[in-house]
């Protein structure tokens, strides 16, 4: 029987990352996707400007749209100060079953909690399903054409505050350029582009990082 690309990333973190050890299963993630077969995690190259601004803002609230195998919920994880927590959101059931998988293999679960289904479901019940008054970070990495009305429901629910950061991946590769003109354009955003790789490629993309000035 044919496994999915993310069963085969498990296997390979099962197999080759040490339990418990966060660093281990990113470093056999990237290993595997440079090598093996491309995946559309974060990866190494952005991962590492997502991983300083994570250490710049010491989120006690975080949000990430669009968890995947669960590689950058692992990164981000680790990097969390304690009784902090980071929600992640995967529509794809297959995709989140697997990295339920993954972020307990890094030992981090207590630190992350997986929900699934669409964002633009679950935003609005957010304050209420788990008490939150806002975000002091949040993660952009699902349907690059979910971006723009995600952060506008986002403002209108209230889940963000002044000084709340957005750091979406790949503004430029697939691309959300309606996403970049409102941030950009907006009085409410202060926006740095980060430029850097398409994950474990030469293309070009980038991270935007837009700060919410209320
Ligand atoms: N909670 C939710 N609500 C709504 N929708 C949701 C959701 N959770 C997930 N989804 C669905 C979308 O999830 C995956 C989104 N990510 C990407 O599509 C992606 C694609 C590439 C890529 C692909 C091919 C190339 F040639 C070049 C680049 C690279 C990346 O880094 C990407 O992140
Ligand atoms: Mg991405």
């Amino acid at each position: 029987y044919g496994s999915t690309r993310p069963e085969r990333i498990l296997a390979e973190v099962k197999s080759k990352a040490t339990r418990g050890d966060a660093r281990s299963v990113v470093d056999t993630i990237d290993q595997y996707c440079r090598h093996q077969e491309w995946a559309m995690n974060v990866g190494d190259e952005k991962g590492t400007i997502l991983d300083s601004i994570v250490c710049e803002v010491k989120p006690r609230a975080m949000l990430e749209l669009g968890t995947y195998c669960g590689y950058s919920a692992v990164r981000i994880a680790s990097l969390l100060p304690p009784n902090s927590r980071l929600i992640t959101m995967e529509f794809n059931p297959v995709f989140a079953a697997i990295a339920r998988q993954v972020i307990a293999w890094a030992g981090v679960e207590d630190k992350v909690v997986l929900i699934e289904g669409p964002s633009g479901d679950w935003i609005p019940k957010m304050k209420k399903e788990f008490g939150l008054t806002s975000f002091d970070l949040v993660f952009l990495d699902h349907w690059k054409d979910c971006y723009l009305p995600d952060t506008k429901l986002m403002e209108e629910c209230g889940l963000l505050r002044t000084g709340s950061i957005l750091v979406a991946d790949n503004v430029i590769c697939p691309g959300a350029p309606d996403y970049l003109e409102y941030v950009r354009g907006s009085p409410r955003y202060e926006s740095k582009y980060f430029r850097s790789h398409l994950e474990y490629t030469r293309v070009e993309d980038g991270i935007e990082k837009s700060v919410f000035l209320g």
